[in-house]
């Protein structure tokens, strides 16, 4: 079984998490995971915080000489930042300095409920572990993931279509090109025209205080049919990979395929026909079921949209009430983020490969990569001659 925990303060020394269930002999290396992480860096309309970090995974466990063991893997990633707030994060109450506290919530941050629910005087023991810090973490446990579906022949891509309402024409959809402009973390989307006028909208907004949200989707290229399961709904791929993106601070929808639009067409027009060709088994010629039905893969390309809310941090902060004297205030303001759409869909890539590769290992046990392969090329022999 594969699984993986995180933890990590966003200002503290250093996140880390602890993966199990990778097979052994995955070819793997920092800097693989490192490429990912410099990915989540970058996207116009980021703050400050970017150019303090740059992020760079350790293997404190689990890889020898650029291969896994079989083992737990421990990722430590170094919070640059760390060393500004030494004293203000220290766990020592003697090494401790005092701060103010922030007691004026951010609405739409986890501040007001997070210190209700756990009984603190101090947003900021509550904002330091809701931050999207933590995702850098998710994108390196990701990464691991994305390694060993290569492995099988699948790859994740991912690409903002909306930010602040304005759409990416993706016209310019030669895919190898729209690799190269998302490998580079600067740019939002493919299409330049569309790019230059988000561009200028996040700068409006910075200027204005404010912030912008969008839609990214990912696809998943290259899975068999077959993966999750009908039988019971945690088994289900599409609710495991909602589940996922849903996680992500600040997605607040996900679709599969036609997803909402497809609600409003008959079914005679929504549902994609079954095909056979001899050596290539089942096929459909549409894919407005986005690559899932009844839980299941169903060998076309995945297709998962994710809408993300503008950043709740705002430089024209909007009302609150203050914790300590309920007087009514306006809200805290953290050094912020204008926009993270870009940041959001390559999270939502290592999110996305983190379920299918753990669909994977589900349907093809394997504790060695070579012995999930045998298991793998026999079934996908067995797809084409069915
Ligand atoms: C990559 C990324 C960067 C973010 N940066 C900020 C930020 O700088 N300031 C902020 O207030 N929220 C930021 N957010 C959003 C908050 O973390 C998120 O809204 C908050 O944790 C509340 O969770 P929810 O929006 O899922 O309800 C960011 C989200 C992501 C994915
Ligand atoms: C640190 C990251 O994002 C942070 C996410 C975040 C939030 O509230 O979610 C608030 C900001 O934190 P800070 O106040 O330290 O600048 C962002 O920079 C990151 O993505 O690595």
């Amino acid at each position: 079984m594969l699984r993986f925990l995180t933890a990590g303060e966003s200002h503290g020394p250093a996140l880390v998490a602890v993966v199990e269930g990778l097979p052994s002999g995955l070819p793997l290396t920092a800097g693989y995971i490192d490429r990912q992480l410099k990915r989540r860096q970058g996207g116009y309309g980021r703050g400050a915080r970017m150019k303090i970090e740059c992020d760079h995974v350790k293997f404190l466990s689990g890889v020898r000489g650029g291969m896994t063991l079989g083992s737990p893997l421990t990722l430590y990633i170094e919070n640059k930042d760390w060393s500004n707030w030494s004293q203000v994060m220290s766990p020592d109450p003697e090494a401790r300095v005092e701060e103010k506290v922030i007691t004026r919530p951010r609405p739409g941050h986890a501040d007001l409920t997070g210190a209700l629910k756990y009984r603190h005087k101090d947003i900021r023991n509550v904002l330091e572990r809701s931050s999207a810090r933590e995702t850098a973490a998710r994108v390196a446990v990701g990464s691991t993931a994305r390694r060993l579906l290569e492995e099988l022949g699948i790859e994740i891509t991912g690409q903002v279509l909306q930010i602040g309402g304005i759409n990416a024409d993706t016209g310019q959809s030669d895919p190898e090109e729209l690799k190269k402009i998302l490998a580079s973390s600067q740019v939002l989307c493919a299409d330049p025209g569309a790019e230059r006028q988000m561009i200028e909208k996040i700068d409006q907004a910075r200027q204005n205080g404010d912030t912008l949200g969008g839609v990214f989707e990912v696809r998943v290229h290259g899975v068999p049919a077959g993966l999750g399961s009908h039988v019971h709904w945690d088994r289900k791929i599409d609710a495991g990979l909602a589940a996922a993106l849903m996680s992500i601070q600040s997605v607040k929808g996900v679709e599969v395929g036609m997803g909402f639009s497809g609600a409003a067409l008959p079914g005679s027009l929504l549902q994609d026909e079954i095909f056979y060709q001899k050596d290539r088994g089942f096929y459909r010629e549409t894919n407005r079921a986005g690559g899932i039905e009844g839980g299941m893969t169903n060998g076309e390309v995945i297709i998962l949209r994710a809408a993300v809310k503008p950043i709740p941090t705002l430089y024209q902060p909007l009302q609150s009430v203050d914790l300590l004297d309920k007087t009514i205030s306006r809200a805290a303001v953290e050094r912020a983020d204008v926009c993270a759409v870009p940041a959001a869909c390559v999270i939502g890539e290592a999110v996305v490969a983190w379920e299918i590769a753990r669909a994977c290992l589900e349907k093809f046990p394997g504790d060695s990569l070579a012995e999930l392969k045998e298991n793998w090329s026999c079934y996908r022999t067995y797809l084409r001659q069915v």
